[in-house]
């Protein structure tokens, strides 16, 4: 049997701090959240890029460079392409300089360009007519971040985008009250006492799909989903379910993103439990408790969220499923 073979070549942490993108407006009002639009003063990210083409393969088996497109050159035509991107959205950057790489070399079968987006936060300043938000001045955020992926391949008559997703990664949540983990397998392994109150902390990555790409183009702004957006859902949910564990919240996020984006095919999730150990109970005549980071190993979860999962909810009349805040 002969195998696939794996061939493609790129740069990593490419920094791109665009100021002045232009701004995304008119994103759909949704219950979750206030956010509305993005002013892209600062449109940041740390890119990836790799190429891919058959060409490319006696680069390897012959040191031929003559094909060679030298990573360093990469590095430099996608910062300069963030100076011609008219858009407004990680994911229309992303396709528009892999477009543009097929474009500016033939040999190309197809580019694949990650990112993550680096931000920046409005912060508040001191001016004569009050505390107002800076357009100038902005703070590093140490918070999530919001992440795109986006393959372009050549075809018979133009270029086709293969593969685009989206997502959010690095969201930390703490909830103080109001989760519970009881019922699992008690036996010969089992040390973890059951809960029916705990403080939930978690870290999770989000992702999500579109039905049609040209949505995360930010064109019509309507369609997009902002990362921002896709992370007051799920502090909403947490907020607001009675959650028997991860697994069970992250369904539950899961179908409410599905709810206010039809425009999206699936939501998917890696989470991590990071629950924190408990110093001292609460009790009756002390409401609050102590606790202290949990140790290492961490427990995680894997799991897709899709319409038909939304549709089978709502067409029950049993369903848990809530679409109300
Ligand atoms: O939300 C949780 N899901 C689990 O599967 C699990 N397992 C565990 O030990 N703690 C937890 N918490």
């Amino acid at each position: 049997m002969t195998q696939a073979r794996t061939m493609f070549y790129g740069k990593g942490d490419v920094y791109v701090f665009r100021t002045y993108a232009n701004p995304l407006k008119g994103l759909k009002q949704i219950p979750e959240s206030n956010f509305t639009e993005k002013h892209n003063t600062i449109f940041g990210m740390n890119a990836k890029v790799a190429l891919k083409g058959e060409q490319f393969l006696t680069s390897f088996t012959e040191g031929d460079n003559s094909l060679v497109v030298a990573t360093d050159s990469m590095k430099n035509f996608i910062q300069r392409h963030a100076a011609s991107y008219e858009g407004s959205t990680l994911e229309g950057f992303l396709t528009y300089v892999c477009e543009r790489f097929l474009d500016k070399y033939s040999h190309l079968d197809a580019v694949r360009l990650e990112a993550q987006e680096y931000a920046f936060d409005d912060i508040q300043v001191g001016t004569s007519e009050g505390i107002k938000t800076s357009d100038l001045v902005f703070r590093k955020s140490r918070n999530e971040y919001a992440t795109a992926t986006v393959e372009v391949a050549r075809t018979a008559s133009g270029t086709e985008v293969v593969d685009l997703s989206s997502g959010i990664a690095d969201i930390q949540l703490i909830k103080v009250s109001g989760s519970s983990f009881y019922g699992y397998i008690i036996d010969e392994y089992t040390t973890l006492a059951e809960a029916t109150d705990r403080p939930l902390y978690i870290f999770l990555n989000i992702g999500w799909k579109y039905e049609s790409e040209q949505d995360a183009f930010g064109e019509n702004a309507a369609n997009y989903v902002a990362a921002e957006q896709v992370r007051d859902i799920a502090a909403t949910v947490f907020h607001t379910l009675d959650n028997k564990s991860i697994q069970h919240l992250i369904y539950h996020i899961g179908l409410r993103i599905l709810d206010r984006f039809p425009q999206l095919t699936e939501v998917n999730f890696g989470t991590n439990n990071r629950t924190w150990d408990t110093v001292v109970e609460g009790t009756e005549g002390f409401k609050g408790a102590v606790f202290t980071e949990p140790r290492p190993p961490f427990g995680f979860q894997g799991f897709s969220v899709h319409q038909e999962d939304l549709a089978r909810e709502k067409a029950s009349a049993n369903s848990e499923y809530v679409s109300q805040v």
